[in-house]
């Protein structure tokens, strides 16, 4: 369960004060899967920043699975995010010295878990990149960086993934493999997901749809459980 509280948030930029989130809250289930949209530069990056303990709000809290995120000192953060969640960003953070193998398998090694490269080889075949495995960053495409930043996201089985236009840079059929990939562990697995998209067809599939709008967070389609909308 997310749970939001009176978030607000700004930047601030020499003299000038920018509100990105004006008071948001929010309910989201366990295993619900939600598409953030609204137009460019609305904070839904912010706000996943804000949802992965990457930024702190200027008021109000993040709560995941019963865990104040403002309690939390930086390495319990830390522990957060790689236990439980998943991450993907807009640049997607890969290592350029390491293989995409590698760069999958990495999360799992920090964390001592067995079998890291065979998982890691599992995902990539996962997300189309079975015959990439050694190639390194910068002799990838965007959208092969972008999938193996979704292998590494998923490659530790998170109980939540935030996810910032996972599927902007793929091609249509690359596109749908990602999307039915994502929806597949939503429902077998049960994980969470928070997706930024401007991906008509993935947020008509997923749970919910919120706008971010004037740093409000609005219901544009709700789950049919009542226990599931924005309060
Ligand atoms: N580090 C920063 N310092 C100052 N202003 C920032 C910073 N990061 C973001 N902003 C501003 O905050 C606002 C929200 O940015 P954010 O990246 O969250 O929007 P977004 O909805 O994700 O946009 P897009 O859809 O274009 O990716 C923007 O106006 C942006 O210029």
């Amino acid at each position: 369960m997310i749970r939001l509280d009176g978030l607000s948030m700004h930047y601030t930029l020499g003299t000038a004060r920018i509100d990105v989130l004006r008071g948001v809250s929010l309910r989201v289930p366990a295993g619900q899967s939600v598409a953030i949209a609204g137009p460019s530069g609305s904070g839904k990056t912010s706000l996943l920043l804000l949802l992965a303990g990457l930024e702190r709000p200027g008021a109000g809290s993040v709560d995941i699975d019963g865990m104040r995120l403002d309690t939390l000192d930086r390495d319990a953060l830390a522990d957060l995010r790689r236990d439980r969640i998943g991450i993907v960003f807009q640049s997607f953070h890969l290592l350029p010295s390491l293989t995409a193998l590698d760069n999958v398998a990495l999360p799992l090694q920090i964390a001592g878990r067995p079998q890291a490269h065979d998982r890691a080889r599992d995902f990539l075949h996962r997300v189309g990149l079975g015959a990439r495995l050694g190639h390194y960053p910068g002799q990838l495409s965007g959208g092969e960086q972008q999938r193996v930043a979704i292998a590494r996201s998923l490659v530790h089985g998170p109980r939540l993934l935030l996810a910032d236009e996972p599927t902007g840079n793929l091609d249509d059929h690359t596109g749908e493999a990602v999307r039915e990939l994502l929806l597949t562990l939503n429902e077998e697995a049960g994980t969470t997901m928070v997706l930024v998209t401007h991906d008509l067809a993935f947020a008509a599939r997923c749970d919910r749809v919120l706008r971010l709008h004037d740093g409000q967070l609005h219901e544009a389609r709700a789950a049919p459980h009542g226990d599931a909308l924005a309060v």
